[in-house]
């Protein structure tokens, strides 16, 4: 009989941004699976913990090496990719986790404003993907995961910065998804709608006490670990047939932009 292969142990993960919310849920599920990670953020004192966290718990088969790294610097980007390989040897997995915004109105965006969130948004992913998919297509090809947005998809007002950049790492997923196939190498994307993080609670206000329960079928705030989970999903064999695609993940099969539903902007 079939059964799913989900396994992506001994392999070895690049997930960028990973001191909190997604990308560190991200990183410890991956390690959790198996697979040696790789994990940045602009500062070792918050990603330090993270990986130390993984490397002290038993039951996480997994190891965890931390590094300082700005991806908006492609020279740190590439400092980081050769650590990652001086430490475990080759590079299976990118997970182009690290991103971010402020919500402001089209008129009010500086153009440094603007470069800013581009910059972090769709240059970092450049960044690393250019640099570690060398290393990946020059080895046996691997899988690589974006996060994009429900606003790469879809419009909300004050969001024409962070909509724009984001809807252009789906256009970079799809299109490299065709140009690196015959390096065996996939290329899917994730659409979160709200998931709860620090990142959100800064932005927004919400606060874990309200989480509800992954249990809960109507519409929710999700919980980074179901985002986690459709990574480890993507980049493990099971999902070999995907590449090109944009998962989305928002709780509710609605159209248009769930986020600024919820919040009341539309
Ligand atoms: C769906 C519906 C919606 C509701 C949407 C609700 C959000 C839910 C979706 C969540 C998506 C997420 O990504 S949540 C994750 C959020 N987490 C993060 O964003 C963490 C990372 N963020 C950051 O590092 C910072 O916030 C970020 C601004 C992006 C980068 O910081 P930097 O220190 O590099 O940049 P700064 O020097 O502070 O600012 C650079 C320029 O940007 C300008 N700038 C900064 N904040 C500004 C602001 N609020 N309004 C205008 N302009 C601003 C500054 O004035 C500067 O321009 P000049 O003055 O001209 O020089
Ligand atoms: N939460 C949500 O509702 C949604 C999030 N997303 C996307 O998911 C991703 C993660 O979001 P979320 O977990 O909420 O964000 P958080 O703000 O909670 O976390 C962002 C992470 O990225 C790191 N980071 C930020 N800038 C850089 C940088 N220049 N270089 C390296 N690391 C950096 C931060 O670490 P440090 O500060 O230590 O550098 C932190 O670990 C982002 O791409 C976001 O746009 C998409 C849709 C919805």
């Amino acid at each position: 009989m079939h059964e799913p292969d989900y396994d992506i142990a001994g392999e070895t993960a690049i997930v960028t941004g990973a001191s909190q919310g997604i990308g560190k849920s991200i990183a410890e599920t991956l390690a959790a699976s198996g697979a040696n990670v790789a994990i940045c953020s602009r500062s070792i004192d918050r990603v330090g913990p993270v990986a130390e966290d993984i490397n002290e718990a038993e039951d996480v088969p997994g190891e965890a090496l931390a590094v300082e790294c700005n991806v908006r610097e492609r020279e740190q980007v590439q400092s980081f990719v050769d650590e990652t390989v001086e430490a475990f040897g080759d590079i299976d997995v990118l997970v182009n986790n690290a991103g971010g915004e402020f919500v402001a109105n089209f008129e009010d965006i500086s153009e440094n404003g603007w470069k800013t969130i581009v910059d972090l948004n769709l240059h970092s992913t450049v960044h690393c993907t250019q640099l570690a998919g060398e290393v990946m297509r020059e080895g046996d090809g691997g899988s690589i995961v974006n996060l994009s947005s429900v606003n790469g998809q879809h419009a909300a007002p004050g969001e024409s910065h962070y909509g724009a950049s984001k809807a252009a790492v789906i256009r970079l997923t799809e299109t490299l998804a065709t140009e690196w196939a015959g390096d065996g190498i996939r290329v899917n994307c994730i659409a979160p709608g709200l998931i709860q993080t620090p990142g959100v609670a800064e932005t927004l206000g919400i606060q874990s006490e309200d989480m509800p329960s992954r249990e809960k079928t109507e519409r929710r705030i999700g919980h980074a670990e179901e985002i986690a989970d459709a990574v480890q999903f993507l980049v493990s064999p099971a999902a070999s047939f995907i590449t090109g695609e944009t998962l989305t993940a928002k709780g509710v099969p609605r159209a248009g932009n769930s986020m600024s539903q919820d919040l009341g902007l539309e």
